[in-house]
């Protein structure tokens, strides 16, 4: 097992924190405190430190702190110690250097590298009340949920995505401007970018149908505990091809051909109707026998975060890849008493590194000798005493 686990992260200038230093030596960690204290600010902070826009979605601007009535975001900065397998600490940090600048560098060992390197070394999985919808919204939600799963085990992921969305735009630019009557789109350019659709939405199709896989098996293989036990299924066709042992090469020539053939549907409907872009998760309650989206809210929330534990636990073996830390946001209140304790043990059992965040203390008895727990007010954050309970 790969251990990387936070032993302190300092903030400056981020969100509501003008300064914050928390000393976790590695634990998990409770926040709690009231609405508006800075709890979400600081799971925020951790999942900063793997590429992309972090939990919230944000612009790097946003998160600049501004005294009311400022329109620009100071220059801000996210520390953090990782501890390792060997103990030793690596010193990553992110931020800005300019105030409302829209890109962020990041330091490991203060050398600048690009963001993606974080993933070497840290990788943070999360799960927000922006996903309590997840299974009513549109398919592009649950797309964006399931690609992050899928990153978490796989950080390859998001470079396919990424080459994938730049041709797409690059081809759906050259059809929308021919269909509008503009420029006629060049046949020799359309296959080069549909070239590279194939090749990256082939890898995209394989990564996904992979993680859906192992998903399956090891929420399969833990059926003891009070989470709903879960039915997934990717419906996108290219995925079904994958999961059905088409390789990568029989994937790419198909997706190559179809796009070729889709160029006038393309064009007139401005935008691209087939691809790995237009896929759905399929989540299926398997006692209730209905689809999560028929579920109560609860009941749905239990099935996410079941999603979420079994990914982390996967990875959590695997003997490559840094643990996954898992940022778990108002996710506490949500569960009864039986599933909060069943969380707590499971997070202890699988020695992930947690942060947790609810509006009261008592949410998180279970964890107590188990976690850090930390008040969050407007003085800032403060650990409570921590001993840790004889049998861990
Ligand atoms: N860029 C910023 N600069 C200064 N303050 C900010 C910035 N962005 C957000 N805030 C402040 O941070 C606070 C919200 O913090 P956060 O979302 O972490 O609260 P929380 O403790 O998770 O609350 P809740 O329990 O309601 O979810 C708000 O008061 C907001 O005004």
């Amino acid at each position: 097992m790969a251990s990387a686990t936070i032993a302190r992260l300092r903030l400056t200038d981020f969100r509501s924190y003008e300064r914050a230093d928390l000393q976790v030596g590695g634990r998990s960690v409770y926040l709690f405190g009231p609405n508006g204290a800075g709890k979400t600010n600081l799971l925020e902070a951790v999942s900063l430190l793997s590429p992309g826009k972090g939990l919230r979605g944000s612009s790097l601007a946003e998160v600049g702190r501004r005294l009311p009535g400022e329109s620009v975001g100071r220059a801000w900065a996210v520390a953090a110690e990782v501890e390792q397998a060997d103990g030793e600490l690596l010193k990553v940090g992110t931020g800005t250097e300019l105030a409302g600048a829209a890109r962020r560098i990041v330091r490991i060992e203060g050398e600048t590298v690009p963001p993606g390197r974080l993933a070497d070394h840290v990788r943070p999985m999360w799960l927000t009340p922006a996903q309590d919808r997840l299974f009513l919204e549109a398919a592009s939600d649950r797309r964006k949920f399931f690609d992050r799963l899928v990153f978490a085990a796989e950080p390859s992921h998001a470079s396919h995505a990424n080459a994938y969305d730049k041709a797409q735009r690059e081809r759906m630019r050259l059809l929308s401007d021919a269909a509008e009557g503009g420029a006629p789109a060049d046949p020799a350019w359309l296959t080069v970018l549909e070239a590279r659709l194939a090749a990256a939405g082939a890898l995209m199709a394989h990564a996904r149908a992979r993680t859906l896989t192992a998903l399956q098996a090891e929420i399969d293989g833990r059926g003891d505990r009070p989470f709903p036990q879960a039915r997934l299924a990717l419906t996108g066709a290219w995925e079904q091809m994958a999961l059905t042992g088409a390789d990568e090469a029989e994937i790419e020539l198909q997706l190559a051909s179809a796009l070729a053939a889709a160029r006038p549907r393309d064009g007139a409907a401005g935008r691209a109707l087939t691809g790995p872009h237009r896929g759905d998760l399929a989540v299926f309650h398997v006692d209730k026998d209905r689809p999560a989206s028929e579920c109560s809210t609860g009941e749905q929330k239990a099935l996410i975060l079941n999603l979420v534990l079994a990914q982390a636990a996967r990875l959590s073996r695997a003997e490559s890849a840094p643990n996954p830390i898992v940022l778990l946001d108002e996710v506490a209140a949500h569960l009864d008493l039986t599933r909060r304790a069943a969380l707590a043990d499971e997070l202890t059992a699988l020695k992930l590194q947690a942060f947790l965040t609810g509006t009261d203390e008592s949410l998180f008895d279970h964890l107590k000798g188990r976690a850090l727990g930390v008040r969050v007010s407007e003085a800032g954050l403060t650990p409570l005493e921590f001993t840790a309970l004889e049998d861990e």
